[in-house]
């Protein structure tokens, strides 16, 4: 079923749009888009310059290295992008990309999955000015902490990992519901054909058939890895009885 207007609208202002091609032609938010339940505008802050040289970038006060993004181009995409409203709709929520940012999780993409509007702030050299950020950002984000040198590819990992999440963009085969992280644990481990590969087999929980085995065994590696890799994962999360069992007896075989 394809809508006319789509369940969540992405604005992405950059200064290289051409960059988010690599997830508006391909893969599940290409497909989203083509069946019309998302969309993503791509604003250059570079088509409201006024100046002879369309100049989108400027010197930061206080002297030091890099540049800034220019105020007035900035703004006026800001404003462009919460414009292109429909109306009645809720406006757009202001998300900036940058180190500084909170760091992105599970919970965050899930609660951004129920937005309409989300408009995407991909910065480029040092950043924005501090007062434009404060009149204009609703959240400044994070991947994690490292530097990119731009926001852009931190702005295709949120439409990526937001889309997946919106109701009936995947399909029952990709179903995000399953995805680890969405209830707090990693991921166990998975197999294909060949049975035997480089001399090593498959588990051989995992050829019996027995589904209710298997989906224990998951679950145990999936407790058994958490608390190997990520025990602050871990930490956070409520046991029920039985997963406490499991990862007891995960706990022991390993310390054995
Ligand atoms: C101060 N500074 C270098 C800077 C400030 C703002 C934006 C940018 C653009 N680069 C980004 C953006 C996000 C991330 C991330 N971790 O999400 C990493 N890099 C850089």
């Amino acid at each position: 079923m394809t809508t006319s207007n789509p369940i969540l609208r992405f604005s992405a202002i950059s200064l290289f749009p051409e960059m988010f091609a690599a997830v508006t032609e391909s893969g599940v938010v290409g497909r989203a888009i083509k069946k019309g339940k998302v969309a993503v505008d791509l604003i250059n802050p570079r088509d409201f310059t006024t100046d002879r040289h369309r100049t989108v970038d400027d010197r930061p006060y206080g002297g030091g290295p890099g540049m800034l993004m220019k105020v007035e181009p900035l703004e006026k995409a800001i404003e462009f992008a919460q414009s292109s409203q429909p109306d009645g709709n809720r406006p757009g929520k202001v998300i900036y990309l940058s180190p500084q940012g909170e760091k992105i999780d599970h919970q965050m993409v899930s609660q951004l999955s129920q937005e309409e509007h989300l408009i995407l702030l991909a910065g480029r050299y040092e950043g924005i000015d501090e007062r434009l950020l404060n009149k204009h950002v609703d959240l400044e984000l994070s991947l994690g902490d490292f530097v990119l040198s731009g926001g852009e590819l931190a702005a295709m990992a949120v439409i990526d990992s937001v889309t997946r999440l919106v109701p009936e963009v995947l399909g029952h085969k990709e179903s995000a519901e399953q995805d680890s992280f969405a209830d707090g644990l990693l991921d166990h481990q998975h197999y294909t054909r060949p049975e035997v590969y480089d001399g090593n087999r498959v588990p051989q929980v995992l050829l019996s058939g027995n589904h209710q085995v298997i989906e224990s065994w998951r679950l145990q590696q999936r407790l058994g890895r958490t608390w190997l890799r990520r025990p602050d994962l871990l930490a956070r999360k409520k046991l029920t009885e039985q997963e406490e069992k499991l990862l007891s007896m995960f706990q022991a075989q390993f310390e054995s």
